[in-house]
């Protein structure tokens, strides 16, 4: 038999969730954040098919499974994407017109979302069948949204073969790791961020760019709005996080939302709130750099603990992200000592605490028995993991 090579090559993408370890919703309003990677990723499995069909599964959304849409159905849409806007290599925001389009093929914001890249990266010339799973739990603040966007960015460029870089010895995949994958060199992952960036506003309405990001890059970065990312190059120092699971579902967009309200309701008190987070993010990384010069990591972590109090108290107190669950995380850690804050939008989802250096393993099990008999889950996070990583076969 003769094997076409295009039609047989599978590309399969891999990108992380993330933590923030200060500065969310500070962040949409211009201030500095702090994150990091997860080991916990989205995967993304490509192939092509001769059907001029796109067949997509999502087997994490159990309430949609998978669909299968001929080409057709999109280019025929009236504001489809074509002509000079509808350039892959220059990312472009959904027009109004084409996502109510593609709202009448789904009422779910998440497959909108995924048919827009798809239709703008893509152009709908080449039939797909793309598989899209997730180790990290949906809507829990770490980021599920963002590596979404960023791994199927990053496997629609790779599988349509649109390099920004004109596609280099990095792409081709000069320098891969054991599982042969690789990370796309810097070019052309601002591609991939940039483009991921169009997806999270579809999904979240005004996102800082901070998740795209940290999925994207991978290690650890700082953002501001007006700067963009800048990569902390030594990575963070060891701290130990356990990631705590509320299990209370919310909205990252209505959560944005309200704080954003709040703040040009009552300027005058939130501005204040915000830039102590904006300090408090600072102080981090000041902290950060003592730390890379002393090792003192007995002073590293009494400031952790300090900033991780005053930055969950911000939050929920003056931005209204808390949650009766997060407090009650919360005050479990605290009665061993430990300090816990929310991690990403709040309103429930995920929270961190930071455990310390001589926390043992029989502490811990003691800890993640009393939140796990208060009935959340519980797990020790291995962060500063690398951002996107493609494999073509
Ligand atoms: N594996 C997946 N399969 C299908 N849809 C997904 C998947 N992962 C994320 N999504 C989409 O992302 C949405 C969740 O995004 P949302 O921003 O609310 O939460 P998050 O990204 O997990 O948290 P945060 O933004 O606070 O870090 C889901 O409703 C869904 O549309
Ligand atoms: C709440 C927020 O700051 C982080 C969500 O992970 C929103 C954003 O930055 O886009
Ligand atoms: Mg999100």
């Amino acid at each position: 038999m003769i094997s076409n090579i295009e039609e047989d090559r599978q590309v399969c993408v891999s990108a992380p969730g993330k933590i923030i370890l200060f500065g969310e919703h500070a962040v949409v309003l211009g201030k500095t954040a702090i994150a990091t990677s997860l080991s916990l990723r989205a995967k993304i499995v490509i192939t092509r098919n001769t059907e001029n069909k796109l067949n997509l599964e999502l087997p994490d959304l159990k309430e949609f499974g998978s669909g299968s849409w001929p080409l057709e159905e999109f280019r025929k849409l009236n504001d489809f994407p074509k002509g000079d806007i509808a350039d892959p290599l220059k990312p472009f925001e959904c027009n109004p017109e084409f996502l109510n389009q593609l709202l009448t093929f789904t009422s779910v914001k998440g497959i909108a979302t995924f048919l827009f890249l798809f239709s703008a990266i893509t152009q709908c010339t080449k039939g797909f069948n793309i598989k899209l799973s997730s180790d990290l739990p949906i809507g829990a603040g770490l980021g599920s949204s963002a590596s979404f966007c960023v791994g199927l960015c990053g496997g629609l460029l790779e599988a349509m073969d649109i390099y920004a870089c004109g596609k280099c010895d990095q792409c081709k995949g000069a320098h891969k790791n054991s599982d042969g994958e690789h990370n796309p060199c810097t070019v052309q992952s601002d591609l991939i961020n940039l483009w991921s960036l169009q997806g999270e506003k579809l999904m979240h309405g005004t996102p800082s760019g901070i998740d795209n990001a940290v999925s994207t890059f991978g290690k650890a970065l700082t953002f501001t709005r007006r700067a963009g990312y800048k990569i902390l190059d030594r990575g963070i120092p060891p701290l130990r996080i356990l990631i705590t699971n509320t299990r209370v579902g919310r909205s990252t967009k209505i959560l944005v939302e309200n704080v954003i309200n709040r703040s040009q309701k009552y300027t005058d008190l939130i501005d204040p709130v915000s830039n102590l987070i904006d300090t408090i993010s600072m102080q981090c990384l000041a902290c950060f750099e003592r730390y890379e010069a002393d090792s003192n990591f007995d002073e590293l972590q009494s400031a952790m603990e300090l900033m991780f109090d005053m930055n969950q108290s911000l939050l929920s107190g003056c931005y209204g992200v808390g949650h009766s669950s997060i407090d009650n995380i919360v005050s479990i850690t605290k009665s061993m000592g430990l300090h816990t804050k929310l991690t990403g939008a709040g309103g429930g989802g995920c929270v961190i605490t930071l455990l310390k250096p001589s926390t043992d393993s029989q502490q811990l099990e003691q800890l993640k028995k009393a939140l796990s008999d208060a009935g959340y889950e519980s797990w020790e996070a291995t962060i500063g993991d690398p951002g996107v990583l493609i494999k073509s076969l």
